[in-house]
């Protein structure tokens, strides 16, 4: 019968190994996903956004320095959609206010990364309801026509899923705020190509924080 001999000095050394593999994998793999590059460039329409005067880039702490941001201001992990490493990833909104609030809009870039995969190359259809949630909510924020975020809680995303999305697609992704009635803000939201063939849509509601 063959015998196994367990090389006991060695057992702390495959201990060591082990760790220093997990420790591996949580610094290190997280930020090679986080590489922009593997998400391909941003899609050249952005730029355009960027140069037009009716549009401002939403710049927040917690998109810019998230990590840091979050761990400082109580939240327990990383963002659903805006972080880089996120399966569905918003890199960037763009607002065009309006005094008031109705007729705001919000534009984004939304990647479908590997991670979002449902059946063979296609995304699953909750990856574009997770977005209509985001663009509707973050779109919500905006009721004064300017961001505030975190003011209010998304209550409802009513989503048409139109045409699948391919995994490694740049689609763009929009709200507008269409209706205004106390604290509920109505909004409609789309995901669309390059070709402007409509992915999904969206009518949502936003109900605001209480005033304190
Ligand atoms: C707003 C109150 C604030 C509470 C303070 C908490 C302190 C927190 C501090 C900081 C938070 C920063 C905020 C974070 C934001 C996160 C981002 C997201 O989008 S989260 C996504 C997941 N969404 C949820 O988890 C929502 C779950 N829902 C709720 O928690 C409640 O329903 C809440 C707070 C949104 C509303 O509760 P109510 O007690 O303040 O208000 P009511 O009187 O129930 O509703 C106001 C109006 O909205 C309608 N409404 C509410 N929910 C609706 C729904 N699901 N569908 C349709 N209408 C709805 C109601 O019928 C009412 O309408 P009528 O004024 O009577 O005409």
């Amino acid at each position: 019968m063959d015998t196994i001999t367990l090389n006991v000095p060695t057992l702390p050394c495959v201990g060591l190994a082990a760790a220093a593999g997990l420790l591996a994998c949580k610094l290190i793999a997280p930020r090679r996903r986080a590489d922009e590059t593997e998400r391909g460039p941003l899609p050249a329409w952005l730029d355009e956004l960027e140069d037009d005067e009716s549009y401002e880039r939403v710049r927040l702490p917690e998109w810019d320095n998230g990590t840091e941001w979050r761990r400082k201001n109580g939240f327990k992990g990383s963002d659903y959609v805006h972080d880089a490493c996120a399966a569905v990833h918003v890199p960037r909104y763009y607002l065009r206010g309006v005094s008031g609030g109705v007729g705001s809009k919000l534009v984004g870039a939304a990647h479908f990364g590997p991670g979002a995969e449902s059946h063979r190359g296609l995304c699953h259809g909750g990856t574009m309801c997770s977005l209509m949630d985001d663009v509707v909510g973050w779109t919500g924020f905006c009721a004064t026509g300017v961001c505030k975020p975190w003011s209010g809680f998304t209550v409802q995303i009513n989503t048409a899923l139109k045409k699948p999305v391919d995994v490694g697609s740049w689609l763009r992704i929009e709200g507008e705020i269409v209706k205004i009635d106390g604290r509920k803000v109505s909004v409609k939201a789309r995901l669309l190509d390059v070709d402007g063939d409509v992915h999904c849509e969206a009518e949502g509601l936003v109900v605001l924080k209480k005033k304190s």
